[in-house]
């Protein structure tokens, strides 16, 4: 096995009855915390992106930053010369002149989108791999490209490779056997890059694939960090505080989704079953659709769920702290797992928060606040992203509204659910493109008046 060193880390592995291992904290963890950084070993821009972030570090185009593209394949943008040059070096001096012809090729073409990303993304890195001058590869490499080659093979591994589009050095045939040997493990160990929750890239982390099991009910996420001219690097921050031994997770899907819907990604993609909190909760209750959209049945059912989830202190609203709601809630609520309802609720949220009724929207929004912290663990980012989302619509409310007491009852809420953004976004903490929610939090609390 390769050695690892966790020695800037709190964590440590250990043996895991069916993943061969589990990261648990060795130590005391806080929420917010960052227990692991990790640069990327390589990366691709989905295609959206070209031309809009530097190809190498992933930085914005912006009217300080302007990206150039390379003379070579008019395809890859950089945003300096030694973003370029990094990148020249490692792999695209085996890419540039192919690009054209592979990027039109019957293979690469029959890709659906998600995979295109990852033909660039294999080519990157066996690309990097042929300028180091190897030719073939073990878990006894050094370093990140080791920690890769030791780790688990997803379950398409056998079934599936993948064209690419980097040669080795006086021809441009890739090396069958070596490729097909680092996408063999692709399907489980890649991530989707994010900034702001939007994805923008796929990337390979090695020590993050080889630290961190999946949870639907996580006590830890992964966000990335953009720094001019560097690799972008991933973080794993605590969601809430964690115990010495216990097991540190992240979700390798949104939580959020339908249970069926978990399961057959997580079986198809990882090969395993979750046995999770939130997977067992589906053994108890069963969903059914929740009432017609407009009925006073359903007014009637989101108000007992907002009263569940939320509690019933007035205009203020709380997010309750404890990480067994789900477990707990009562059989009746059996329509907030149903496949239909959180769709419908968030389509109904971000319609009418941009349109009107604002009062529609807030009481939509206030209902999909409390779904997300049934579904989502405590502190999960998007309650944040939401919270925020929901504090903008109570404030453009407010401003629109010409009776005084409601204006101010409406900025009373948006305070309330500013609280919530700040709390829940800082324990994610800065992560993505510069900008972003934790900058429109300050703007918005100081027209709020929030310290
Ligand atoms: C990114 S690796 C995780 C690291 C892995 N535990 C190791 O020792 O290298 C992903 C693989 O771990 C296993 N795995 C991850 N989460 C799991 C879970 N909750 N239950 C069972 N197996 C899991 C699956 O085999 C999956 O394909």
């Amino acid at each position: 096995m390769v050695n690892l060193d966790l020695s800037q880390t709190s964590l440590r592995l250990e043996r895991h009855s069916s993943a061969r291992n589990k990261a648990v904290a060795s130590a005391p963890i806080s929420a917010g915390e960052v227990m692991l950084t990790v640069p990327a070993l390589s990366t691709a821009l989905l295609q959206s992106e070209k031309g809009r972030r530097c190809d190498h570090c992933h930085r914005l185009a912006s009217d300080d930053i302007r990206l150039r593209k390379c003379t070579g394949c008019a395809a890859y943008w950089y945003c300096g010369t030694k973003c370029q040059s990094v990148q020249w070096k490692a792999h695209h001096k085996r890419i540039c002149k192919q690009y054209p012809r592979f990027t039109v090729s019957e293979d690469y073409q029959a890709l659906l989108s998600h995979d295109q990303v990852d033909a660039f993304l294999l080519s990157h890195l066996l690309g990097d791999v042929f300028s180091s001058g190897r030719y073939a590869l073990t878990s006894s490499e050094d370093g990140p490209l080791g920690i890769f080659m030791d780790l688990m093979k997803g379950p398409l591994a056998h079934a599936t490779s993948i064209p690419v589009c980097a040669g080795p050095p006086g021809t441009d045939t890739p090396q069958v056997g070596i490729a097909d040997d680092l996408y063999s493990r692709f399907g489980n160990n890649n991530f989707v890059v994010h900034s702001h929750l939007n994805s923008y890239a796929h990337g390979i982390f090695p020590l993050a694939s080889r630290l961190f099991n999946h949870s639907c009910a996580p006590n830890a996420v992964t966000k990335y960090i953009i720094t001019p001219s560097e690799p972008v690097r991933m973080q794993c921050a605590a969601l809430r505080d964690i115990a010495e031994g216990e097991e540190v997770t992240i979700p390798y899907l949104d939580p959020a989704l339908p249970v069926e819907t978990r399961q057959q990604a997580l079986q198809m993609n990882y090969g395993f079953s979750c046995s999770c909190a939130s997977c067992c909760v589906n053994e108890r209750i069963h969903p059914v659709p929740p009432p017609s959209r407009g009925s006073a049945e359903l007014d009637d059912f989101e108000r007992a769920l907002r009263r569940y989830v939320l509690g019933d202190a007035g205009r203020v609203v709380r997010l309750r702290e404890d990480t067994d709601l789900l477990q707990k809630m009562p059989v009746e609520f059996a329509a907030v797992l149903h496949e239909s309802y959180l769709p419908q609720l968030s389509e109904t949220f971000s319609r009418t928060s941009h349109e009107g009724p604002y009062g529609e929207a807030l009481s939509t929004g206030l209902t999909l606040l409390a779904l997300y912290s049934l579904v989502y663990p405590v502190n999960y980012p998007q309650i944040g992203m939401h919270a925020l989302e929901l504090a903008k619509t109570a404030w453009n409310a407010a401003v629109t509204h010409t009776e005084p007491e409601a204006a101010s009852a409406l900025k009373s809420d948006a305070r309330s659910f500013l609280l919530i953004a700040t709390h829940v976004l800082n324990i994610y903490g800065e992560e993505g493109d510069e900008g972003g929610p934790l900058a429109e939090i300050r703007v918005l609390g100081e027209i709020l008046g929030l310290p």
